[in-house]
């Protein structure tokens, strides 16, 4: 589905859009409530993520196929290894048949697993054969992807000595291996965290509990983008936000203060205002720790006609596209001049767009949302602009209630 998008008629925008819970903290739930059945959830994301990561954890035999989801395809990796009984092909699509998964896979082979590479040495597809993990002890490199680390975290308190990690190199989305962490303290869990070393303990029951999902950050980061774009007196109310999140992307709070975009929590919701016009040329971020934000931050700069340099971005060539690489294509379709390296990007200040481009999305979800909000300034189109569904099926709709003008080309 090609969209075109046109701005709305009114830039001093004032709605209100109610945003479902965290695909992280949804799937992460998930596997715990398949540990612990007494846990109840109460606002799951409606994302395609979540849904495979349900459907994942209701298989015990054959093959699950859960697309294009990393943190189905890292969780259920653990999930299914340490769980006897359970013999499954854990597989994904394409792109996840090239998202490395080796450091998991010898982590949980060190602990006694039974996981054979179906294809190609250290990618999905998996061949796992569930056993009862005995060991407790296990070193893994940290600098790679986070999820390596929660998914051996959410087995942990199934384990019958807990675990305990030692995490080597730099640590990578720290955020969210706390968030992990938190979540297991939630449900009675006892955890650790000091310096390279993460302990859990064990645990056969937990009390009756029920996590309520934050809704989504990362989802929330468009808005922030369209606020930055609209015009002073724009107000947007996002729901159900809390103050002090598990969620590292809720870091846009601070960082849109640099756009003019001021934040507000009451009740729930987060009140997002547009109150002054942006004063530098030049922004700096390290986004190690929020690299989903990353696309968003790029595409809102070069609306504003303001230059980047975004770093900490090595794991973004290993996300649903090589997200580094398509950036640089994508805005550069604009006009704008981009620089990449392995780890950071440079954009340069510019004040004219080229309007009628097409954006192509390279079946990421964030390619198409970091790019809606741009339509303030230009008018462009989309190309499979149904991708979203993978952590926001609601997005296009949500920007015709802001006002958009969005029609299938
Ligand atoms: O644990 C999680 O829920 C996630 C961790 C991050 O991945 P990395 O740790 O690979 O950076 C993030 O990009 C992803 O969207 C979700
Ligand atoms: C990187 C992402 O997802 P995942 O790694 O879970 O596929 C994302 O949602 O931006």
């Amino acid at each position: 589905m090609r969209l075109q998008l046109f701005a709305p008629h009114n830039k001093k925008i004032q709605k209100t859009i109610a945003i479902t819970g965290s695909k992280s903290e949804t799937n992460r739930s998930l596997l715990l409530q398949a540990l612990f059945p007494n846990i109840k959830i109460e606002n799951l994301s409606n994302s395609d993520d979540g849904e495979v990561m349900q459907r994942g954890l209701a298989k015990s035999s054959g093959e699950v196929d859960i697309h294009h989801a990393g943190t189905a395809m890292r969780f259920l990796t653990a999930y299914f290894a340490s769980q006897e009984g359970k013999q499954v092909v854990l597989t994904g699509s394409k792109r996840m048949q090239e998202r490395p998964i080796k450091v998991l896979v010898e982590a949980l082979q060190s602990l006694g697993a039974d996981i054979q590479y179906e294809k190609e040495g250290g990618y999905p597809p998996l061949k796992i054969i569930g056993k009862k993990l005995k060991k407790s002890q296990v070193s893994l490199p940290a600098n790679i992807s986070s999820q390596y680390i929660s998914a051996l975290l959410l087995i942990a308190p199934s384990l019958e000595n807990g675990l305990e990690l030692e995490l080597i190199g730099k640590i990578t989305s720290v955020p969210y291996i706390k968030m992990t962490l938190a979540l297991l303290e939630q449900i009675g869990v006892q955890t650790s965290f000091e310096g390279n070393k993460i302990k859990v303990a064990p645990k056969q029951k937990v009390e009756d509990n029920t996590l309520v999902v934050e809704s989504d950050w990362s989802s929330a980061s468009y808005f922030y983008s369209i606020a930055a774009m609209c015009e002073a007196g724009t107000e947007i109310q996002l729901s159900s936000y809390k103050q002090s999140s598990l969620q590292g992307d809720s870091v846009l709070a601070e960082i849109y203060k640099d756009f003019g975009v001021e934040t507000t929590f009451s009740n729930n919701t987060i009140l997002l205002k547009k109150t002054t016009e942006i004063k530098s040329e030049h922004l700096e971020y390290d986004l190690s720790n929020a690299p989903d934000i990353a696309q968003t931050i790029a595409v809102t700069c070069l609306g504003l006609g303001v230059g980047c340099h975004l770093t900490g971005l090595h794991t973004l060539p290993i996300k649903e596209t090589d997200r580094l690489a398509a950036l640089q294509i994508e805005l550069g379709k604009f006009g704008a001049t981009v620089d990449i390296d392995s780890e950071s990007l440079t954009l340069q200040p510019q004040s004219n767009f080229n309007i009628g481009v097409a954006v192509d999305t390279y079946n990421d979800h964030r390619m198409a949302m970091a790019f809606g909000p741009l339509a303030l300034k230009a008018d462009f189109m989309v190309n499979d602009a149904e991708v979203v569904s993978k952590s926001y099926p609601d997005f296009w709709n949500d920007l015709k209630t802001l006002g958009f003008d969005i029609v299938e080309s």
